[in-house]
């Protein structure tokens, strides 16, 4: 599956709706490029003067003046094109940024089954080739067609103004011109959204080997993963091939109807002039013309390519935005901290359920430990219970609300799900601590760091909260990652959290250690915790067994271990060990 694209209509709307935010700025750029191109066009009517002049016998003071028009235009010219040029690249950064930031927005309010099932790669690419293909669109594709656009109309109508006769020889190459164009706009969009489409998926694949390398060298598959690689790349280089055949064709051709005004207006001009229906001058200015517009053609048109890209990824762009979110926020408020799963069923892919019909009834403040089998559904429920995914069937409340009915900032202060992935994000440690809470000072963030036993290492930092973590800057180890997150639910204070095998990557000593100063920061709130260890189930007031995607035992753990089945099996065995 991949995540949307958007249609054509679409792309268009959404541009205009863009570009009409910045209109005042827009208009004053075009004014600007025309007023440019104006000085352009002085030039070669100038000369076209000059010529008639000579020809009919003219003064030096006339000439010399001439000169001096001449060079006055040139360096007014040159001024307009600076205030142009830097006005339009403004502008191209503005609209970049706006559609940067609403795509953020979009990406990181994503939900996570959709990205889960289209893979990463997808959503990769469309972070990074297709923003950049469309911030080069932006940022020097736009100001120079707008250039190139008002140049060509402005050098076509001085082109009539000068000599309209002549002028019609301009106009040869231009059934040519629509017509390669035109063939090729049909078929430029759907090869450059293949094109994006392959190089996603290279991207995904290179991904995956480079991220998962250390398994990749265990089991052996360098061999299979490079053949992948190389089919992969193989497709990719396939769609380039389509393109860049689709684009020496339409530059053959345009190359064709670039020259042919220019020999058709000096073939043409000299049988009117021959006939006396134009001067030598006139034909000079329109040949200049016909010269001097080709070089503004053949980039345009280029941009024109760039522009099929860009739209290309723009579709991919827009096209995040048309996923259908999986909450939808009611403004109902939840009357109380129960949390209660009904009939819940999960599937991954569609058809196949790994939760069935589960039921599963929180007592605000209890512990319940979730144990059984890999496999089984645990991890699943969890994610349930955190409204992570809505289920497919059923629902989870609190307090009677389901949890996809709340807005995401609400939920997180209901229900929270700890992880064994404890991705330190680039920034400083308040920065990473005030994910929780934006506005979290500095006595809430030491106060949080001091409940999971995490102040003291801080403090011990030269920067102490300010200290740069991430990647390229302080590393923390696993246990301090996790410190960390832990503090950042302590930030967010949720009613009830759900631990997914949250200590399950320290070791034991450290994991019993994080336990103990974690009871302070657990006590009062609702706990599911998803164990490997049987003595959190132990230390729980009720234990939930999963097996297969159903709970198939629920109860305090001695009349569990009395009923003698699933659970006193489990327990036994883990006592042996
Ligand atoms: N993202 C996913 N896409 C498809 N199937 C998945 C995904 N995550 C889990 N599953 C499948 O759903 C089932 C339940 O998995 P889950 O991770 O919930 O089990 P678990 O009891 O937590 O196992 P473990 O203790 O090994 O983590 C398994 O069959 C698993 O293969």
């Amino acid at each position: 599956m991949q995540l949307p694209v958007a249609d054509a209509r679409t792309v268009r709307t959404r541009s205009f709706a863009l570009l009409r935010q910045h209109s005042g700025k827009l208009t004053r750029v075009v004014a600007l490029q025309a007023l440019a191109a104006v000085g352009a066009l002085a030039v070669p009517w100038l000369l076209g003067d000059l010529v008639d002049a000579v020809s009919s016998g003219t003064t030096a003071a006339f000439v010399n003046r001439l000169g001096i028009v001449l060079v006055a235009v040139v360096v007014v010219q040159a001024l307009v094109i600076r205030f142009a040029h830097r006005d339009a690249m403004i502008l191209g950064e503005e609209v970049f940024a706006q559609l940067r930031e609403e795509f953020l927005g979009t990406v990181t309010h994503l939900p996570l089954s959709t990205v889960e099932r289209a893979g990463t790669g997808d959503l990769l690419g469309r972070t990074t080739n297709d923003v950049d293909r469309v911030q080069w669109m932006l940022r020097f594709g736009v100001p120079r067609v707008l250039v190139l656009t008002a140049t060509i109309l402005l050098t076509l109508i001085a082109a009539v103004l000068a000599s309209p006769m002549t002028a019609i020889a301009m106009v040869v190459g231009v059934p040519l011109l629509v017509l390669a164009t035109r063939r090729y706009l049909k078929v430029a969009t759907p090869a450059y959204l293949r094109n994006s489409e392959e190089y996603a998926r290279l991207n995904g694949v290179l991904t995956e080997s480079v991220e998962h390398a250390a398994t990749v060298d265990a089991l052996g598959l360098g061999r299979r993963r490079r053949v992948r690689t190389d089919e992969v790349a193989a497709q990719t280089w396939g769609t380039e091939v389509v393109t860049l055949k689709m684009r020496l064709s339409l530059f053959f051709w345009l190359g064709v109807a670039f020259t042919l005004p220019i020999a058709a207006t000096l073939v043409w001009g000299a049988f009117l002039v021959d006939a006396g229906w134009t001067t030598i001058g006139a034909v000079t200015t329109v040949a200049l013309y016909a010269m001097q517009v080709r070089p503004s053609v053949d980039e345009l048109l280029f941009w024109v390519d760039e522009l099929q890209v860009a739209l290309a990824s723009l579709s991919r762009i827009f096209g995040v935005g048309l996923v259908e979110p999986d909450r939808r926020p009611s403004g109902a408020e939840p009357q109380d901290e129960h949390v209660e799963a009904r009939q819940v069923r999960y599937a991954y892919r569609e058809g196949m359920d790994v939760l069935h019909d589960v039921d599963l009834d929180l007592t605000p403040g209890e512990r319940l430990a979730v144990v059984g089998p890999s496999g089984a559904g645990k991890s699943t429920l969890g994610r349930m219970l955190a409204g992570i995914h809505p289920p497919t069937g059923g629902r989870v409340t609190v307090g009677e609300v389901p949890l996809v009915d709340l807005p995401e900032e609400d939920l997180r202060s209901h229900v929270a799900l700890v992880t064994q992935e404890h991705h330190v994000f680039v920034g400083t440690l308040a920065d990473n601590l005030r994910l929780a809470d934006t506005d979290a000072d500095e006595v809430r963030m030491r106060r949080a760091l001091a409940a999971v036993d995490a102040l003291e290492w801080v403090d011990r930092l030269e920067n102490g909260l300010e200290t740069e973590v991430g990647s390229g800057g302080y590393e923390l180890s696993p246990a301090q990652a996790q410190q960390v997150a832990l503090a950042r639910l302590v930030l967010l204070d949720p009613h009830t959290l759900v631990l997914d095998e949250a200590t399950s990557l320290l070791d034991p000593r450290a994991a019993r250690h994080l336990e103990r100063s974690l009871s302070a920061v657990l006590s009062g709130r609702t706990v599911v915790a998803i164990a490997h260890r049987l003595h959190t189930a132990h230390d729980a007031d009720r234990v939930a067994v999963v097996e297969d995607g159903r709970i198939v035992e629920l109860g305090p753990h001695e009349e569990l271990v009395a009923a003698g089945k699933e659970y006193a099996a489990l327990w036994q065995s883990w006592q042996q060990e």
